[in-house]
């Protein structure tokens, strides 16, 4: 097939990551006999360095006439300045906006070899496999700011109409899952978390063979590390959702491994690994770049319906994750072009087998 994949390296480690996943999608391209294309484009802190702007109109239209996107990250602490104009950060918000991403996809497993770098006893991660739906376009990172003075707000906002689609994204998801769905939101002090408790209800009655249960964001921080294992697929909004996702990725050994992808009405989606910019290890080559590679591996799969392929890229990081020296974040020595050369070495090796 052939596709257009429009790239965002953006700041930091995004660039080192990004190069990474596109040299395993150039891999799967080669071997598939797919042409794939890709348009390298501006984000964050780069493109207001450049173009005066975290999200250039040229970047828009690039994602807008691609197949898919593929980002790094932004940001970064040459544009966190309290007092700045304008944040890497906002890019990224107004490229999810604009591309109508509202349903954010975060799995989470552990694998074997990992266990021990995590901060809980292995046998408590045993059958850890959780699906994080988070709803990306709404609630306090979008709503309206204000600062007078000594007081700043942060507006938080949902409608039914966002609570209901996202909702409806994370049955469809736990259909194909165990069928166990845990909603997470603070309604016992929100407005907008007895709403979105209220919608929940309805649009879960509307499915068959889904098992609901409410949990609170505190109780649910803290029931990731007593009982992981007891979840399937959990669905939250925007802020809650990006804090618990960093917490459960501690439980696979590190924020590295973890991929995303963002999907909204159509084919056209956004991926990312979950993890920032890392200025602490930019430029290093240690960044570890299987949160990233996994992300391609989403995109075959939601953008492209590239099933078989995604299933390739991830059963080749399995088998890195299982026996290759791993980069420093997972106790390791490697670089990430070293990690990503045998994640290629994987795919040649599998399909050769297959031959
Ligand atoms: N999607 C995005 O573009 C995101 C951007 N950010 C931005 O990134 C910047 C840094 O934020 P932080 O809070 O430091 O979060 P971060 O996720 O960039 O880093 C947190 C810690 O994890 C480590 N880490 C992250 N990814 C890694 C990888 N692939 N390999 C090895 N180690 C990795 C870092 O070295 C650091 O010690 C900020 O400007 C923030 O706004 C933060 C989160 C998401
Ligand atoms: C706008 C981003 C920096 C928010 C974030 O941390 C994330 O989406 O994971
Ligand atoms: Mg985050």
């Amino acid at each position: 097939m052939r596709a257009e994949i429009a790239v965002l390296p953006g700041d930091g480690i995004g660039p080192e990551v990004t190069a990474a996943a596109v040299a395993v999608l150039r891999e799967i391209a080669d071997r598939h006999g797919h042409v794939f294309t890709y348009s390298e484009n501006r984000i964050g802190g780069i493109a207001i360095d450049e173009c005066g702007e975290p999200l250039p109109k040229a970047t828009i239209d690039a994602c807008l006439a691609s197949d898919a996107v593929l980002l790094g990250a932004v940001g970064g602490p040459r544009w966190s300045d309290p007092q700045a104009r304008v944040r890497p950060e906002q890019g990224l918000l107004a490229l999810r906006a604009r591309l109508g991403v509202f349903a954010n996809l975060r799995p989470l497993r552990v694998h074997p070899r990992l266990a021990g770098l995590s901060p809980l006893k292995a046998e408590n991660l045993a059958g850890v496999d959780l699906l994080f739906v988070r709803e990306l376009t709404g609630g306090a990172y979008f709503g309206r700011k204000t600062r007078e003075g000594d007081v700043a707000t942060d507006e938080c906002r949902y409608s039914v109409g966002e609570v209901e689609r996202v909702v409806r994204r994370a049955c469809e998801l736990a259909l194909s899952r165990k069928g166990r769905l845990t909603s997470v939101d603070k309604a016992n002090v929100l407005e907008t978390s007895r709403l979105w408790r209220a919608t929940t209800d309805r649009v879960v009655g509307e499915y068959e063979g889904i098992t609901l249960e409410h949990q609170l964001v505190d109780s649910m921080a803290m029931l990731l590390l007593t009982r992981p294992s007891a979840y399937d697929v959990i669905v939250t909004e925007n802020l809650f959702g990006d804090i618990l996702t960093d917490e459960a990725a501690a439980l696979a050994g590190s924020l590295g491994v973890s991929p995303s992808a963002s999907l909204g009405a159509g084919r056209l989606g956004l991926y990312e690994p979950i993890h920032g910019s890392a200025p602490d290890i930019a430029g290093q080559g240690v960044a570890n770049p299987i949160g990233a590679i996994l992300s391609a591996a989403l995109l075959l799969r939601h953008s492209l319906g590239l099933e078989l392929e995604a299933c390739a890229v991830e059963a080749a990081v399995d088998a890195v994750l299982a026996t290759a020296e791993l980069t420093r974040d997972l106790g390791g020595t490697a670089g990430t072009e070293q990690v990503t050369r045998c994640v290629i070495e994987q795919l040649r090796s599998k399909q050769q087998a297959a031959a």
